[in-house]
């Protein structure tokens, strides 16, 4: 488990003092994927580089696996810190080194025999499908390979947290879903917690039990994935969602419709609810914006309808009852 508490932390430069972290208090509980979002700026860096102590808190405190991080003396917090991998958006490959000296290089600071070593690189590489490049330099590789090779080297010395920094940020879509299973996978094959920082919506949807929404170095919002994403409560967490998403004009509205915001989640997202309820009370409706989709596997789904030319008070009385989330989101037009 990991437990930030009032973790505060300064920057102090010509232009005067910069707040990067605010009393953050946050719990990752062992085995969790958990997310930070935030727009530039808003401390996600600072905070994840918090989490080893790379970057010391001027206030509060770091507790990884029971071990208050802030308190060890500098020889317990380096044995502490590799039990906690770190992958960057970057890589930070060492260039001059093969793949199996990049992976080797945690081993040989560890002190661990010549031979253990050779056996760990050899079973990291082929775990990660990097066996037939463990001779190669980093620049003979693709981003996707390059960013294994990080993996593979902050697994090294069997961590039970990873810390991922904007980890897919610098990947394409493809690659970044092949990492973001990979993560996934070693998340459940290995039990390993995973923190990652992201402002990539789509990385949180995919593989975060948990997220929490930064802003000017302060938590705003925190909590399961579905329930954050899905109804967002802070206005900072409404604008990122939005980002990139398909709206609707509002002249596209038919007048008198009364407009709803529908959340249909498991199951639910399959079955012809909605029609039901319509035929039901004798209401018709019009979408006007929709998204079908999964949040850490779970299905769901989102539609703006408008209900016409009936009671749309009972359709949305009906569609409660049926266990769908109905939100206003400006009345009638
Ligand atoms: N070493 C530093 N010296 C001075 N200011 C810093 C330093 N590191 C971070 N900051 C400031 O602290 C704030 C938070 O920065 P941080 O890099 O943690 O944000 P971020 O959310 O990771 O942003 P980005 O997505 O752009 O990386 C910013 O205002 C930044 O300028």
């Amino acid at each position: 488990m990991i437990r930030l508490e009032g973790v505060t932390r300064r920057f102090r430069s010509a232009a005067g003092e910069r707040v990067a972290l605010d009393a953050v208090d946050l719990t990752v509980e062992a085995g969790q994927v958990f997310g930070v979002v935030g727009r530039s700026g808003a401390g996600k860096s600072t905070l994840i580089r918090t989490i080893n102590l790379l970057e010391r808190p001027d206030a509060g405190t770091v507790t990884v696996d029971g071990r208050e991080m802030t308190a060890l003396a500098p020889a317990e917090l380096r044995a502490a810190r590799r039990r906690i991998g770190m992958i960057f958006q970057h890589f930070n490959l060492l260039n001059a080194k093969t793949v199996a000296e990049n992976v080797a290089f945690p081993l040989r600071l560890e002190g661990r025999p010549a031979a253990e070593v050779d056996r760990r690189v050899a079973d990291l590489l082929e775990q990660l499908g990097l066996s037939e490049h463990g001779k190669k330099h980093p620049a003979q590789l693709s981003g996707g390979q390059k960013q294994r090779v990080g993996i593979a080297r902050a697994l090294a010395c069997e961590p039970g947290v990873l810390l991922c920094d904007e980890a897919t940020s610098a990947l394409d879509p493809e690659t970044t879903d092949e990492i973001l299973s990979l993560l996934d996978q070693l998340n459940r094959d290995l039990k390993l917690t995973i923190v990652l920082i992201t402002h990539q919506m789509e990385v949180v949807r995919r593989v975060c039990d948990r997220v929490a929404v930064l802003k000017d170095g302060r938590v705003v919002e925190q909590g399961a994935t579905a329930d954050v994403f899905l109804h967002p409560r802070h206005a900072a967490t409404r604008a990122m969602l939005a980002e990139g998403e398909e709206g609707f004009e509002t002249a596209d509205v038919p007048p008198g419709g009364r407009l709803a915001k529908l959340t249909f989640r498991g199951g639910s997202t399959y079955e012809p609810e909605l029609s039901r309820v319509a035929r039901s009370v004798g209401v018709d409706y019009s979408i006007l914006s929709g998204r079908i989709s999964r949040i850490r596997g779970e299905p769901y789904g989102q539609l703006v309808v408008a209900f016409t030319g009936g009671d749309a008070e009972a359709a949305v009385a009906q569609l409660t009852a049926r266990g769908v989330a109905v939100e206003d989101v400006g009345g009638t037009v």
